[in-house]
């Protein structure tokens, strides 16, 4: 009999991508998410990829009542807990907001889970709970030091899980902390689809070969990085979502607490991406210096090898697979989802 999974956060970009993995590797899933920033529609598409239908639900995970329903109704084996709310620049404004969506939310459905005795656990952590004191490659070991709102409520719901498998030994949790995901699923059906002001590079990019922007805005080229552009992680997203599998298949045997990075293990320039972008694509990107962004960091990538060796994952698409995936989900879909 397949288990069954919850998945909460299963609309949005890596939820989404975990998802069609997740039915991939012959789990049930059943999505909660409250589609603050995602729609229904990506949940079709999901199914259209897997060839099977998916449940879900719409709410909060704050909702303590929707989530005892949810745990009345199916038999869960698992959750995967990739809800929250994730625009740093957003939490500095909102820190309540984030504190709730990101800290109230998972108390709230660890409280349930205890409840009703599902304790294994998959959480969506960020390399941004490593802060600025750390250096590269970044280890898990590493001491936390985030400094903004959305890396702080992360290293929370972090240090909850700590003393949690601490009081009770029996939780199987993996805490994994993501480093830059870019790309889409090869098929163009699923891809990320940011609401509101974009943030991120690769979107920006992708904004910009379609024609909605003029040109992107690098951010600072005085870094002491080789070509003086950021550097940063980036990962095919399904690799990321492969990661997830990965890291719930271990804690079917394994109790306590894992924590992974997920990354490749390298670093990229700004520029890097771009070029690449433009090779695979075949399309020129303009693009001018502007100054440095507040709180960016000038280099980071993660030190994978824990993640190779307990779970056995690696990266495997190249930054080509992942600006040709992204590319192709954003002609397939120039609106996203609408
Ligand atoms: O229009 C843009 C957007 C980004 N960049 C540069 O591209 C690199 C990557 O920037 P992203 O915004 O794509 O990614 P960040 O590493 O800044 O952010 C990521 O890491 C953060 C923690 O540091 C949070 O976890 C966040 O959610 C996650 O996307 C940085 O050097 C940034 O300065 C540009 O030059 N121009």
């Amino acid at each position: 009999m397949r288990q069954k999974i919850l998945v909460t956060g299963g609309a949005g970009y890596i939820g989404s991508h975990t998802c069609v993995e997740l039915l991939a590797a012959d789990y049930d899933i059943v999505v909660v998410d409250n589609f603050s920033n995602s729609k229904p529609a990506v949940l079709d598409r999901v199914a259209q990829i897997a060839g099977r239908a998916i449940v879900w639900h719409e709410g909060d995970l704050r909702n303590r009542s929707l989530l005892r329903q949810l745990f009345d109704r199916h038999h869960f084996a698992g959750v995967l807990h990739c809800a929250g709310v994730k625009a740093i620049a957003e939490a500095q404004r909102l820190p309540l907001k984030y504190y709730q969506h990101n800290l109230e939310a998972s108390l709230t459905l660890l409280d349930v889970m205890a409840e009703r005795g599902v304790q294994r656990l998959v959480f969506s952590s960020s390399a941004t709970v490593y802060g600025e004191a750390a250096r590269v490659p970044y280890r898990e070991e590493a001491p936390l030091a985030p400094n903004t709102v959305y890396g702080r409520s992360k290293m929370m719901v972090e240090d909850v899980l700590h003393d949690l498998v601490q009081a009770d030994p029996a939780w199987h949790i993996a805490i994994l902390r993501y480093f830059n995901p870019v790309g889409a699923h090869p098929s163009g059906l699923i891809g990320e689809d940011p609401s509101g002001p974009i943030n991120n590079l690769m979107p920006h990019i992708c904004q910009v070969a379609i024609g909605k922007q003029a040109e992107l805005s690098i951010f600072g080229h005085d870094y002491p990085t080789p070509d003086g552009t950021g550097v940063r992680d980036y990962l095919h997203v399904m690799d990321m979502a492969a990661g997830h599998v990965k890291a719930l298949q271990y804690l079917s045997g394994e109790s306590g607490l894992l924590t992974l990075n997920l990354g490749m293990g390298r670093g990229h320039s700004v520029l890097e991406v771009l070029r690449a972008f433009e090779q695979v694509c075949g399309i020129r990107i303009p693009s001018r210096y502007v100054p440095r962004r507040a709180g960016d960091l000038a280099c980071y990538y993660a030190d994978a090898c824990r993640a190779a060796d307990v779970l056995g994952w690696r990266a495997k698409r190249s930054l080509f697979e992942m600006c040709a995936d992204a590319w192709r989900w954003q002609v397939q879909n120039p609106n996203g989802y609408e």
